[in-house]
């Protein structure tokens, strides 16, 4: 189970997320959504020790996650990664095995296997030796998609996964996903995309700072949430925001 308990983040001694505290159990997909500047890409870094925070802890099988980083795969946002950075789609694949194999230590086969079969699993094995700047944006992200896999991690972050993909690139990440769900993984999504990507997770979080709800897509869905998070600016339609 990861626990993250009363975890709060300031940015120059302004709160950009505050007091949040939910758990998540093995086999499960939390979709994390908020309006803009709600602090869901921050409360990611917080739980992940990449920011540092000002309150809070996170354990994961009752134990500090700082200390089991080797067990977390993340993908940040897509604006957070140097696209024009002479590396191939193999090396970033491979970057999920260094944890393993160690910074300085030639990979093994049997690293370049796994590599391939995550690879393989994406549909972008083809495209192997080519620089990451070259795809297009829905096989960028299935390279990070496959990093994450080669990486065989307990815990996933996923920040605006759904984001510039197209209709393809969003099917496989839906089987992926499912996959590693019944793997008994835990899988955290920062997603904008409030239609079929939600359908797909256990729970949801709503943030705004705080947390607004926490549950399933019927509990949070409510007039009600909505409106307290994303204020008048949202028109709700059947369970759909607009
Ligand atoms: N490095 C930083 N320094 C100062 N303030 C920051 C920093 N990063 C984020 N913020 C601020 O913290 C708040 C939360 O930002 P964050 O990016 O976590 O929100 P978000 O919900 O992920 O937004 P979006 O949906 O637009 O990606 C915002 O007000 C943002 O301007």
């Amino acid at each position: 189970m990861l626990e993250v308990q009363h975890l709060g983040v300031n940015y120059q001694g302004i709160s950009a997320v505050e007091d949040v505290s939910f758990c998540l159990q093995p086999g499960q997909i939390v979709g994390v959504i908020g309006p803009n500047g709600a602090g869901k890409s921050t409360l990611v870094k917080g739980i992940l020790g990449l920011v540092p925070t000002a309150s809070g802890r996170v354990r994961y099988r009752a134990r500090s996650l700082k200390q089991q980083l080797h067990s977390v795969a993340y993908v940040p946002q897509r604006s957070a990664i140097d696209w024009d950075y002479p590396i191939t789609v193999e090396r970033v694949v491979l970057m999920g095995r260094t944890m393993h194999t160690g910074w300085l230590r030639e990979h093994s086969r049997r690293a370049r296997e796994i590599a391939a079969a995550a690879m393989e699993r994406v549909g972008i094995y083809h495209l192997r030796r080519r620089s990451i700047g070259e795809l297009s944006g829905g096989q960028q992200q299935r390279v990070f998609l496959a990093r994450t896999l080669a990486q065989e991690a307990e815990l996933f972050f996923f920040d605006e996964p759904f984001v510039g993909i197209d209709k393809k690139t969003e099917s496989i990440m839906f089987e992926v996903f499912e996959e590693l769900k019944l793997q008994g993984k835990i899988l955290l999504l920062i997603t904008h995309d409030l239609g079929g990507a939600l359908t797909q997770c256990d729970r949801l979080l709503l943030l705004n700072r705080k947390i607004i709800a926490h549950g399933s897509l019927k509990e949070v869905f409510t007039s009600e949430n909505i409106q307290r998070a994303y204020g008048d600016s949202v028109l709700i339609l059947n369970q759909q925001i607009i």
